[in-house]
């Protein structure tokens, strides 16, 4: 994978219908986009629906978003692993010792093993949520932080939003992957999103790949809306 990756969009799958998916993921083509499969989709349909997108050759980021102690995500992102994931991550919040052992866990996949990254402030919060969480930083702040933590262990990049992407490239160089959730085309349903960016001036401001779920897979034509953004930011 380069640095200037241009398959940059990664649908989110969230249907609670497997087939509804499958028949959407199979109007799509592996060069058009790469797909997450999240807590949903792997909550009903387990490993077996991963390996099937997989089979079809899809990259597949499996958003599983780990948070546990050292030893059992490094056990969960070897399983990640040996599902043959292009992504999987972990929460940074989880710690150091454990984005440690977990991008360790990795080693032995070579060039095989997916690239390993770490959520920092989830997209849905904005300020006034951290506070609650007795996290006086900025989310902003927070999110530079635990991405410095995160680089310092090792790990490919992070999870943020667009919004912070510019300061994260400059402080933590081009090659530290952001993959950014919470982008909303213009005119789009925010929905529980907070700090969101449309797709092109995400990519302006450096984000490496673009997390779109609901905007292409609720719009009257997925495939259209998929075309449409890619165009946009080509
Ligand atoms: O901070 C985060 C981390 C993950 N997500 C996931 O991305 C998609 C976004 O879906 P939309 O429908 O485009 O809002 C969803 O699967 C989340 O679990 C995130 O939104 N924010």
């Amino acid at each position: 994978m380069s640095q200037t990756d241009s398959k940059k969009v990664l649908i989110a799958l969230d249907y609670d219908d497997k087939q509804a998916a499958l028949t959407f993921v199979k109007q799509l083509s592996p060069s058009q986009c790469r797909l997450k499969v999240g807590k949903e989709m792997f909550t009903y349909y387990g490993p077996e629906f991963v390996k099937e997108l997989v089979e079809l050759g899809f990259d597949v980021f499996l958003d599983l978003k780990f948070h546990d102690i050292p030893n059992t995500v490094a056990k969960a992102v070897t399983a990640a692993a040996e599902l043959g994931v292009w992504m999987v991550n972990v929460h940074a919040s989880g710690g150091f010792e454990m984005m440690q052992k977990a991008k360790e866990a990795l080693e032995k996949y070579g060039d095989n093993a997916p690239l390993l990254i770490a959520v920092t402030v989830l997209t849905s919060m904005d300020q006034g949520q951290l506070l609650r969480l007795g996290i006086e930083k900025t989310p902003q702040e927070q999110v530079v932080y635990l991405a410095k933590l995160a680089k310092e262990a090792g790990l490919d990049g992070v999870v943020c939003s667009a919004q912070e992407a510019q300061l994260l490239k400059s402080q933590l160089g081009g090659e530290f992957k952001l993959v950014t959730p919470g982008i909303r085309p213009a005119g789009s349903d925010a929905g529980d999103q907070k700090r969101i960016m449309t797709p092109q001036k995400a990519v302006q401001a450096g984000s490496d790949y673009l997390v779109i779920g609901r905007p292409i897979t609720q719009a009257q034509d997925p495939v259209q809306t998929l075309k449409e953004i890619n165009d946009s930011i080509a």
